[in-house]
């Protein structure tokens, strides 16, 4: 669990290769219209096997509601959701059982717990984050009511780098940059490294559009600490960007601040967030993913007896993971945007007051 969840309590069950995945939401408020067909078409865009940028696992991840709505609204109670799993083929991973996959889990999970389910990377595998997407689907819902939008897009793959790209900016599991032949060299770069059994990374720039001003707490609960680390808890983020980042340590102060006028701020640098708190601006992050490490070169590695052996991985894998990753990190931004949106509802008397009476 990660460590927003002052109102919105979550968490996720399930490995990849076990009969299912899923997740409890609590917290939710009632009355919530709870869209279904929206659910499922975030999973959509999330799932595994629907094009050559993917893993080629095919799953359907049909998303079952098993409490917490009725008569298509939320009660106020948990809601609980479940994905079940249907094309495991455990047996792929038979030769990783006793070796450890360089940059993968296998290592440290075996070094903490003794032991390992090395089907598919167990819980470590990001197939987990199906029911992030699930849960950050009905938190998305949530802030439809309040004109509140989550978007996200690839930025950049393999170094290379789209200025101009679009926010929705993942269509059929393909980057969407608008400069066509930026779209074109990223989608080379990942294929190139496919071919040569190999894996790229890639950047995610998420958008929270029409954030009110306020979210967020000034110490220990700050809306930019959140949020890092709501997207360094999803798989294979290495680094997560606020506004200009680490650009902003390079540049002046009278280039980095955001002069402001009466109608709003004249830049923005900062990301839509100063003192830990939303300013009302676009909240802009940069969510960097290393490349796949499951690669199927030959590589060094050692047994869980410590014996030296190279060893070549077979199976199914993301060549570039950033492409579904981009769905995860709108997933995990509503969620922490929809928690500061109910923890806020505490922050002023007047509208604690206009609440409850
Ligand atoms: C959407 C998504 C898909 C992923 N697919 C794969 C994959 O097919 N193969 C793989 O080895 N790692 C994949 N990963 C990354 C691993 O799950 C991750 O590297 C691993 O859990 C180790 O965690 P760490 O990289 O955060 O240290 C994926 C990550 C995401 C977000
Ligand atoms: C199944 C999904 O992605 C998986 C994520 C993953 C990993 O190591 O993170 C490794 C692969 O697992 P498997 O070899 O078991 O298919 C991916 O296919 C999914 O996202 O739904």
């Amino acid at each position: 669990m990660n460590s927003f969840g002052q109102k919105l309590r979550f968490s996720t069950f399930g490995e990849s290769h076990g009969t299912a995945l899923g997740c409890v939401l609590d917290g939710v408020p009632a009355g919530l219209e709870i869209d279904e067909a929206f659910i499922q078409n975030e999973l959509d865009r999330r799932k595994p096997g629907k094009s050559e940028f993917e893993t080629a696992r095919k799953e359907a991840d049909k998303v079952e509601i098993l409490s917490g709505v009725f008569e298509g609204k939320s009660t106020g109670t948990p809601i609980a959701m479940v994905i079940y799993n249907t094309n495991q083929k455990s047996k792929d991973y038979s030769n990783i059982k006793d070796v450890f996959r360089p940059g993968h889990a296998d290592f440290t999970y075996f070094h903490k717990y003794g032991l390992r389910d090395y089907r598919g990377g167990g819980r470590s595998s990001a197939r987990e984050t199906a029911a992030r997407v699930a849960a950050g689907a009905i938190a998305k819902l949530m802030l439809k009511e309040l004109d509140v939008e989550v978007l996200s897009g690839i930025s950049e793959v393999a170094g290379i780098k789209a200025e101009k790209f679009n926010y929705a900016g993942v269509k059929d599991s393909i980057i969407y940059a608008l400069d066509s032949d930026v779209e074109q060299a990223q989608k080379d770069a990942i294929l190139e490294a496919k071919k040569r059994h190999d894996s790229v990374g890639g950047v995610s720039r998420v958008v929270v559009k029409n954030a009110p001003i306020g979210l967020g707490q000034p110490l220990y609960y700050k809306l930019d600490g959140v949020l890092a680390d709501a997207m360094m808890g999803i798989n294979a983020v290495k680094a997560v960007e606020i506004g200009d980042g680490c650009l902003s340590a390079k540049t002046l102060g009278s280039q980095n601040n955001d002069q402001i006028r009466a109608n709003g701020f004249e830049s923005n640098h900062s990301g839509g967030i100063l003192g830990g708190i939303s300013n009302g601006d676009d909240i802009v992050l940069n969510v960097y993913f290393k490349p796949t490490p499951s690669i199927f070169q030959e590589q060094h590695t050692i047994t869980t007896t410590n014996e030296e052996v190279d060893f070549s991985l077979k199976g199914r894998h993301d060549p570039c993971v950033a492409i579904r990753g981009t769905i995860v990190c709108e997933a995990m931004a509503a969620l922490v945007i929809a928690d500061m949106v109910l923890l806020n509802m505490g922050s002023k008397m007047d509208g604690v007051v206009k609440y409850y009476k």
